[in-house]
């Protein structure tokens, strides 16, 4: 699988640089951070979203924990200090978040 940053060099150019030294820097850099992850988990959940409407079974009734390990597994390769038990922790609280969301909002057709 390609680098994800070699489609998004803005990201590569983000985690590049080296971790700061003072506390303030490190708390804008995850501010910065986390701003993103924000934009990509809502962005995910609207994905996830009209996947629900797409599947024959959809929501939570479809769940799916062999594609569920696959996307860990393949998430591991870009986080080895997290790891897969980590991640797959990580990932269950978004997918089932997603899923409950889904629920809630069912994406617009
Ligand atoms: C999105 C899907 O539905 C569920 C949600 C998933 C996800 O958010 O990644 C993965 C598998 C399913 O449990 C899917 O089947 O692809």
């Amino acid at each position: 699988m390609p680098d994800p940053t070699d489609h998004h060099p803005s990201i590569g150019a983000l985690i590049s640089r080296e971790v700061p030294a003072s506390l303030a820097e490190c708390r804008q850099l995850i501010d910065e951070v986390d701003a993103l992850l924000a934009v990509l988990l809502e962005y995910r959940a609207t994905i996830s979203a009209r996947v629900q409407q797409l599947k024959p079974v959809g929501g939570r009734a479809g769940r799916d924990p062999r594609r569920e390990a696959e996307i860990v597994d393949r998430m591991a390769r870009w986080a080895p200090r997290l790891g897969p038990r980590r991640l797959r922790r990580i990932m269950t609280a978004v997918i089932e978040e997603s899923l409950d969301l889904a629920e809630e909002a069912p994406a617009a057709r």
